[in-house]
Formats: structure tokens, C-alpha cells, sequence
């Protein structure tokens, strides 16, 4: 039996929906709740919005999976029951509702886990997997720009970019990324003097030259997705040496539009190999301990397989990757198959969490 297809009628969907088995991937019956896949999601309205689309909603509903809503100030355990719990709310006490909710509730998936979110929260931790990985092969290299934490007194960045030997210009970015519109209110310093004027805590990151293109990797549990957006201009030698300040700079890679169809160099703008990022992914998936998430990578400029991750974001805006609805509801019925799999002793390649 292949359940709901996309085009069935109405009604028949209603009757499947109260169905207490399903047959997924892997060929198999599972026994479910009543009522499917039940996915209990904490967002902003912002990310509802862009995320819960009615495209999500509607193809969930036909593979029987069903959002829910869930309150935030009630306790979560009277809320449900949920077989998955996707969220991304701030605050430490939400953090800890839900760090206590995977202790007593350890058969419900909670993406992902608070502890491992918090790593990318903070820009001095976000790419040290990376740089751990120290990922080369015969399809690239993938390293992260050095970098440098001001943690208080902006008067001793000069003498600490001497120090640590950064090469300007530097992109200079909030230590903490919160959700705010001022954690992504990023600079570019021509010299280190200027960068006085910011305001610590921030990390400041040797710029790439990148031929203003970036590719966008986002993973959603074992797929993944790359797109093309526009980044900020190359920085040649001679405008280094004319300009000095330090400039503001709008969030260019966040921008709707994005570079696909953009008659580009072909040498600035091929995608990175797949095998490479696939291999990426695969890594920061277990290193990080997170399954939804993207990253922003550059290739250096000039070169063809020097590649730079300058950020890791935890549960992106997936209403921007083509033909997310598909992957999402796949990979929420991959979790439910892989914790059956478990529960009938058949082993599982990841341990969910
Ligand atoms: O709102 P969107 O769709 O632009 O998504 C934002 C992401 O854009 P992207 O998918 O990478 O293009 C965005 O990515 P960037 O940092 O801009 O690369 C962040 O993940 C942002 O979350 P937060 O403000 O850091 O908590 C994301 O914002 P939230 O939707 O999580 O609020
Ligand atoms: N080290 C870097 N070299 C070149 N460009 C960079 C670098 N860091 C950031 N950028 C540019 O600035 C943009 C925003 O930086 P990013 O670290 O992604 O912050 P945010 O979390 O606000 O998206 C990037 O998308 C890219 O265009
Ligand atoms: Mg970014
Ligand atoms: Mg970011």
C-alpha cells in the first residue's frame, strides 16, 4: 500500500490520515499514532511564515505528517504527544524546557539537540569543526579564514591584529549570533586602526576574495542542497591602499534574488564539487551533532579548489532552497523509519538523539 498519494481525493485523504499504519521507504508497515507523524514546532512567526508554506503543509498532510503548533508557556508534556520536535526560539529558560523534555520524553526527536545548537551561536566556536576537519582530497580544500576574538577593550584591537599577523582587510562580525538584526550587522576595515570605533564582543575574519559569489550548502539530515547567491566584491591591492574606514554592510547573501541564472564567470561561479560537500556535510553533521543546518562557503578567488566555510546557520531559511517541501517531509519520515528500525532491534547507521 502506498500512502496519500498527491493527487487522491479529499475525503480518502481524511480516512488514510486516521490510518494507524504506514508503509515509508524502507518497505516496510509502521505502526504510528493515529493520525500520522506528528512534528510539534516552537518558531518565530517570521520563520512560520517562511517555513510552514502552504506547499510544506499540504504535501506533509498527504504523506500523513501534520504540524502542531506548540505554546511555549505551557508545559510541553501536557502539549502532543509529538513524535518529532523542531524548534528555534531564544532564551535560556526555553533552552532548558526543552533540554528537560528530551530527558523524559527520549522517544520523541527534538531538533535538534540545544547543546549543539549553541556552538554555532557563537562565531569564536561556530567554524572550529571546520578547521578540525582540515578537509583536503583531490576534489579541494576546505579551510575557514583565520580569525581573531575582541572579547572587551576595543583599543587593543590595532596592537592585537599586529600580533596575531591578520592581513587586511577584515570582515569585522558580532560574537554572538541571537536571532537579532544586529548580530548580522557586519564591517569591512581597510585598517586595523578604524576598527576602534566597533563595539566588542566580535570576531574579526581575514576577508577572501571570492569574485562575489557564494554558495549556499544547506543539509537537511543526509541531503543536502547547494544554491548560488551574490556576496560582496573582490577588495583589489590598489583600493587597499587608497581606502582606510570602516564600512557597514547590508546583508547581501540573504537577498531574494538569487545567482543562479546570473551570467557569471564560469570559473567564479561553478559549484563546488558535490562529492566534496557531501563529504563536508556527512562531517560537521557528526561533529557539530546537528541535522539541520547550511552553510556559507567561498572559493578563493583565482584558484579553483581553495574553498572557505565563513558561516554555519542552524535551521536556515529552508522556504529559499528549491524543492525543500520534498526533502523536509522525507527526512521527517526518515526519522520515524530509522527510530522503528531501532525499537524492532534492526541497527541504525546515527544514533538519534
Ligand atoms: O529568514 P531567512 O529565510 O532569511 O533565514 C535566515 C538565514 O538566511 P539563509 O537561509 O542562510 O539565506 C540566515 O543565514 P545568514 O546568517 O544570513 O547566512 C540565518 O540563518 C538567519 O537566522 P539567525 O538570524 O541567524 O537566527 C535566518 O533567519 P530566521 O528565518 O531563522 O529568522
Ligand atoms: N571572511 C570573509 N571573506 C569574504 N566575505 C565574507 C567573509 N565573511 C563574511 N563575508 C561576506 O559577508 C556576508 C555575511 O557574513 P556571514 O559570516 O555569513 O554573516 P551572517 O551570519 O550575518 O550571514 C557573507 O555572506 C559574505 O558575503
Ligand atoms: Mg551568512
Ligand atoms: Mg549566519
Amino acid at each position: 500500500m502506498r500512502l496519500l498519494e498527491e493527487t487522491q481525493s479529499e475525503e480518502e485523504e481524511e480516512r488514510e490520515e486516521t490510518m494507524v499504519a504506514q508503509k515509508l521507504g524502507g518497505g516496510f508497515t509502521q505502526p504510528m499514532t493515529k493520525g500520522g507523524v506528528v512534528v510539534g514546532y516552537a518558531l518565530t512567526s517570521k520563520k512560520i511564515k517562511s517555513f510552514l508554506q502552504p506547499k510544506l503543509e499540504g504535501l506533509a498532510r498527504n504523506k500523513g505528517i501534520l504540524f502542531v503548533a506548540i505554546d511555549q508557556h505551557r508545559p510541553l508534556s501536557d502539549q502532543g504527544p509529538f513524535d518529532i520536535v523542531l524548534h528555534k526560539l531564544s532564551g535560556k529558560e526555553w533552552r532548558q524546557i526543552l533540554e528537560d523534555y528530551r530527558q523524559t520524553h527520549p522517544e520523541v526527536t527534538v531538533l535538534d539537540p540545544p547543546d549543539a545548537i549553541q556552538q554555532v551561536y557563537n562565531r569564536q566556536f561556530m567554524l572550529q569543526e571546520v578547521a578540525d576537519l582540515n578537509l583536503s582530497d583531490a576534489y579541494g580544500t576546505v579551510g575557514v579564514p583565520r580569525q581573531l576574538v575582541i572579547k572587551k577593550d576595543p583599543a587593543s584591537i590595532p596592537d592585537a591584529v599586529n600580533k596575531a599577523g591578520l592581513r587586511l582587510p577584515l570582515v569585522a562580525k558580532p560574537l554572538v549570533v541571537d536571532g537579532s538584526a544586529k548580530s548580522h550587522e557586519l564591517s569591512l576595515a581597510y585598517d586595523q586602526y578604524s576598527l576602534q570605533i566597533l563595539e566588542p564582543p566580535l570576531v574579526l575574519q581575514e576577508f577572501v576574495n571570492h569574485g562575489g559569489v557564494l554558495f549556499k550548502v544547506y543539509v537537511v539530515g543526509e541531503a543536502i542542497k547547494v544554491v548560488r547567491r551574490f556576496s560582496l566584491p573582490d577588495v583589489s591591492k590598489r583600493e587597499l591602499s587608497t581606502n582606510a574606514g570602516v564600512f557597514r554592510f547590508p546583508r547581501v547573501s540573504c537577498a531574494a534574488a538569487s545567482a543562479d541564472d546570473a551570467d557569471l564567470d564560469p570559473g567564479i561561479a561553478e559549484l563546488p564539487p558535490r562529492p566534496l560537500l557531501e563529504r563536508l556535510a556527512r562531517e560537521l553533521r557528526r561533529r557539530l551533532g546537528l541535522r539541520l543546518f547550511n552553510l556559507d562557503i567561498i572559493r578563493e578567488h583565482g584558484t579553483r579548489d581553495r574553498f572557505y566555510v565563513i558561516d554555519i546557520n542552524y535551521f536556515p531559511g529552508y522556504g529559499k532552497m528549491p524543492e525543500y517541501e520534498h526533502i523536509f517531509t522525507d527526512f521527517l519520515l526518515s526519522l520515524v523509519q530509522s527510530k522503528y528500525k531501532k525499537r524492532v532491534g534492526k541497527p541504525v547507521e546515527e544514533p538519534l538523539r
